[in-house]
């Protein structure tokens, strides 16, 4: 995803320069989609723009030459001049608003339209995608950068069309006069072209390479001010060390940023001074012309204006142009972020997914992409219809990953899972989505209202208070939510005014209550009870198996204890299924499962005869 080496270098080149205008007729597109009458509109009042300096100076010079020769064509022809003049000037600044009108509403529009299609591209990618450093770093970029670039390319192309207008009428009245100073006075600025367009590319390189450093100094920044982290960040007294991380970076940017800096100075200087001295030239010429009385009053002034215009517009122009190729280069990254790759939906796929009934695990593998090891091998296990099945296993034994198979957030894995013996693969991944609710170890606490909190697991059904409420007392939060201010739609957490926050194992059941908020086939819960004490675990389970009655329920726990009602318990070690059965066959066995079993259960006997003793002494 991210851009290859050879493609690094290739940056440099000129010609790739030039091909980055490939994009245009997109950007084009985008601008005409997010206001054809507003683009319009602005297109005409820029051109007007352009115009209008050198229809000021003609006025100027009729009415200099008007106030000259009055004392022989008489004082209307002066005021005719002068009204004019004013009235010109009065409507040229009349456009000019409705010019910036224009164009701060066009630039809202334009900024928004990107940042939904950021948005639409962001949520249509896959887990595997979304997780890559690469797509990382370009929906960064994207965010940071590219999503302002076309505006300030429309600002940029309209500015260049007005500069070329004036540019052009400018030069007209100097080739006139002496047709070798227009020549001259278009030429010197592009000899400053190459030199900047190097500078600008490099800037471009710098930022380019930048953007995960630039994450990184983002994620200082966010452990530093996010209200998560803040209590450790306090209590390990971390505040210190992470602005100083934060500084370091920072410092290098500045660094980077300087020494570019003091080469576009350098540039800048030389082309000042050349600049400097042809203008001083052009003025003598003309100075020359006057005292040989080869020209009126009124022209010198027009002359003199023209050439500083000329000049000043000219230069424009080129930084127009150079400033042009450097919002290409960060546009071609917003288009490479937006024209990732989505796996297209397969037509034929199924659509119509019945009733899962059965879920089976055959020899499946799988590796994480840029994992070299394998974090499931060969794992085999059927469910039948109403069992509950338990997931057991140490850390990273890959049990979670087996749950992101079966809701297919990753869709490549060898082997095969068959639901209802058909390959998983064969079914629409929305529609079977549609049938199984899960509750992950990391859910989500969404800083919104408790409606929204519980109603986003059937996100129709969020206006359906009943329906709400019933989940919400399948996972024991009923009484938690009618004791809130208003109720379902309180706000929850302390990202905004008025929120009430919650406790962990408050916010866990929420997660449960959005899970019940489905009408699934199958229920799977990873780690429900992690935050939960002991009453509200056993609670939890029972709903739990009570819901599931006739459905599938998967769950991983840690926890033994509750474990040991399931049907079947699967026990996974280093990606594998190590030991398979009911409780009382595992503990028969004698194997991993029991050694874990009974060490908990001999750690809790221990704690409650501690307790005891504590009581005692
Ligand atoms: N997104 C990922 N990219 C690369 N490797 C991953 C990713 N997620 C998990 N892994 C690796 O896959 C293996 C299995 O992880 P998994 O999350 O399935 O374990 P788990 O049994 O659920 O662990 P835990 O009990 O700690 O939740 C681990 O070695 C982990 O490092």
């Amino acid at each position: 995803m991210a851009i290859r080496k050879e493609e690094e270098s290739s940056i440099m080149s000129v010609a790739n320069i030039i091909k980055s205008f490939r994009y245009w007729p997109r950007i084009m597109r985008l601008l005409w989609a997010t206001n054809a009458k507003g683009l319009v509109a602005i297109m005409v009042l820029n051109l007007f723009h352009g115009v209008s300096p050198i229809i000021v100076l003609i006025l100027t010079k009729n009415l200099i030459n008007a106030i000259t020769y009055s004392w022989n064509t008489g004082f209307n022809v002066v005021l005719w001049a002068f009204g004019g003049l004013v009235g010109f000037t009065l409507l040229s600044q009349l456009l000019s608003l409705a010019q910036s009108y224009l164009e701060s509403l066009f630039k809202v529009l334009l900024m928004n339209r990107i940042n939904r299609l950021i948005m639409e591209k962001s949520i249509s990618l896959s887990l595997k995608d979304f997780e890559n450093a690469g797509v990382q770093d370009a929906l960064k970029l994207a965010q940071n950068e590219a999503g302002h670039r076309p505006y300030q390319i429309m600002q940029q192309m309209l500015a260049l069309i007005s500069g070329v207008v004036t540019l052009f009428s400018a030069a007209g009245i100097l080739i006139v006069f002496r047709w070798w100073m227009a020549f001259i006075l278009l030429i010197i600025p592009f000899t400053s072209f190459y030199s900047f367009l190097r500078i600008g590319q490099q800037e471009f390189l710098l930022q380019f390479k930048r953007i995960p450093k630039m994450r990184k100094a983002w994620y200082y920044s966010f452990l530093m001010t996010n209200d998560k982290n803040f209590k450790e960040v306090k209590l390990y007294q971390l505040g210190k060390y992470l602005l100083g991380c934060y500084n370091k970076l920072f410092r290098g940017f500045y660094c980077e940023d300087k020494h570019i800096a003091k080469k576009r100075l350098n540039v800048g200087i030389l082309f000042q001074f050349i600049n400097l001295m042809v203008n001083g030239l052009m003025m003598f010429v003309v100075l020359r012309a006057a005292f040989f009385q080869e020209i009126e009053i009124g022209t010198v002034v027009a002359l003199t204006q023209t050439i500083t215009m000329t000049q000043s517009n000219s230069q424009s122009l080129i930084s127009g142009i150079l400033s042009l190729c450097q919002h290409n280069l960060y546009l071609k990254q917003l288009f490479v972020f937006l024209d990732l790759k989505v796996k297209k939906v397969v037509k034929e796929k199924c659509v119509d997914v019945p009733a899962i009934e059965t879920i089976e695990f055959k020899n499946v593998s799988f590796q994480y992409p840029d994992n070299p090891n394998y974090a499931l091998r060969h794992v085999s296990f059927k469910i039948k219809p109403g069992e509950t099945i338990a997931i057991v296993g140490r850390n990273g034994s890959g049990k979670t990953t087996l749950i992101k198979l079966l809701t297919q957030l990753y869709d490549e894995f060898e082997g095969d899972i068959l639901i209802n013996g058909m390959s998983i693969r064969s079914f629409d991944q929305d529609a079977l989505r549609q049938r199984m609710t899960v509750v992950f170890q990391d859910f989500v606490q969404y800083e919104l209202n408790m409606r929204h909190n519980i109603g986003f697991g059937h996100v129709n059904r969020l206006d359906s208070d009943d329906v709400i409420m019933e989940a919400a007392k399948r996972a024991g939060i009923d009484s938690l939510v009618e004791d809130l201010p208003q109720e379902l739609d309180t706000q929850i957490g302390r990202l905004f005014e008025q929120g009430s926050q919650l406790s962990g194992g408050q916010w866990q059941r929420v997660a449960i209550a959005r899970a019940f908020m489905r009408q699934a086939d199958v229920y799977i819960l990873d780690e429900p009870s992690s935050m939960l004490d002991p009453e509200s675990e056993r609670d939890v389970f029972e709903k739990f198996r009570e819901l599931i009655h006739q459905h599938i329920g998967i769950f991983i726990s840690h926890r033994y204890t509750s474990i040991k009602y399931a049907d079947h318990i699967v026990m996974m070690d280093q990606g594998k299924v190590i030991e398979l059965g009911s409780h009382q066959e595992l503990i028969a066995k004698d194997g991993v499962y029991a050694y874990l079993y009974n060490m908990q259960l001999a750690a809790y006997s221990e704690g409650e005869k501690e307790e005891v003793q504590y009581d005692v002494g």
